[in-house]
């Protein structure tokens, strides 16, 4: 068997809001499908991928070199031993020839969305959810069908008063959802903490709200919104500094003994490492948001749970930034301590099968071939649109 076809498409995610550092108005990201040769029903069985928001599509970079790699190879260098079936392994190495170490960025986002697309494919044709395929792979045959999600807004929107910030909340509550995110440092810390206060007196408990500075922060203004936000117990407090400044991330814990969160922007195993060497990460209570569509795939995030496990780190530590369902997938075979969504952004791309719901904080996974996408009607019709 072989991939006959790789197709990308880049399509717009945009929407008027901001974090501490971008606005979405612009933002958009890359649709893949990896077309097989594999007959399914009368179709040939395609796996799809996309990046998660907050890096941009990157067609180029695939066009140029990612794709036209994986389809001069030989066929048989890219499936598994019985050749009944990729091995996305293989593919992974194939992507990464003649590519030097570090610099990670774009081009781990490019990798990571044909990645994505390859497991989705390679589920498909043994006919079983994604997660299903990792618990037997690499789990021991383990998984939990439920999956802690929490709900990611409180974006800086123009015109929102505090009695929307306050709505928007609420309504993730009426959802379902226990734990809601909002963003701080787009604002000034006086700003932001009416905006928490305003959002508490709907929440009514510190623990059911983690913030996020989008790495905004210089060293005194982290320090100083870690000590005006050590009054509320909250969730966590994420991304202070800039994702690379592992001193920063450091130091905050002399002034925050509550849950931190960061690492959605680093994009490697080798940066999750340098987190972990020298971030001062707390094992017992801080979390890792590694998102595997903009950090080389989940051939990387296998590594990278690997290095957890050496340095002592349960994957449970571990809720990926992203809110795709690739991630649902990877924390309910492999362990993972939840998983991000955004309820309403990001749309049709973010989000679960249709049907699914949130209860108490959980979603449960359905039983749907690969990585699941073909329950979501909207996001289907996409994806049908540029593999058809
Ligand atoms: O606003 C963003 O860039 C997304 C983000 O940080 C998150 O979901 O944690
Ligand atoms: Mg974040």
């Amino acid at each position: 068997m072989k991939i006959v076809e790789i197709r990308e498409k880049t399509l717009p995610i945009s929407s008027p809001i901001r974090n501490a550092y971008i606005d979405f108005s612009k933002m958009t990201l890359s649709l893949v499908a990896v077309i097989t040769d594999v007959i399914r029903d009368g179709r040939p069985v395609v796996g799809y991928g996309f990046n998660s928001n907050g890096r941009y599509g990157q067609g180029n970079l695939m066009r140029e070199r990612f794709i036209p790699r994986i389809l001069q190879a030989d066929p048989a260098t890219l499936v598994n031993d019985t050749g009944t079936n990729l091995d996305p392994h293989k593919i992974w190495n194939c992507m990464f020839t003649n590519e030097k170490p570090g610099g990670h960025g774009e081009r781990s986002v490019a990798i990571g969305t044909i990645d994505m697309a390859v497991w989705d494919a390679v589920a498909k044709i043994e006919n079983k959810p994604l997660f299903r395929l990792l618990a037997e792979r690499y789990n021991g045959g383990r998984f939990d069908r439920k999956v802690f999600v929490y709900a990611a807004g409180g974006y800086y929107h123009p015109g929102q008063d505090l009695n929307a910030l306050k709505d928007e909340m609420r309504s993730y509550i009426d959802r379902g959802y226990t734990v809601v995110k909002k963003k701080i440092g787009g604002a000034s810390l006086d700003e932001d903490l009416r905006r928490i206060d305003a959002i508490l007196s709907v929440l009514g408990d510190g623990r059911k709200l983690a913030v996020d500075a989008n790495g905004r922060f210089d060293m005194d203004t982290a320090i100083a919104y870690a000590k005006a936000l050590s009054q509320y117990d909250l969730f966590w407090y994420e991304e202070a500094g800039d994702p690379l400044d592992f001193e920063l991330q450091a130091m905050l814990r002399n002034y925050y003994d509550k849950p931190m969160a960061t690492g959605e922007n680093l994009f490697s195993m080798q940066d999750a490492r340098n987190l972990i060497r020298y971030g001062g990460m707390r094992a017992d209570r801080d979390w890792l948001q590694f998102d595997c569509a903009l950090s080389y795939g989940l051939v990387e995030y296998l590594r990278t749970l690997e290095m957890l496990h050496q340095h002592g780190w349960s994957a449970e530590r571990c809720i990926p930034h992203g809110g795709h369902q690739m991630s649902l997938n990877i924390a309910a075979g492999l362990g993972l301590g939840g998983n991000e969504s955004y309820p309403d952004l990001f749309q049709p791309f973010g989000g679960f099968p249709d049907g699914v719901q949130v209860v108490d904080g959980y979603v449960t996974m359905p039983d749907l071939p690969g990585i699941g996408f073909e329950g979501k009607a909207n996001l289907y019709s996409e994806m049908r649109a540029l593999s058809s």
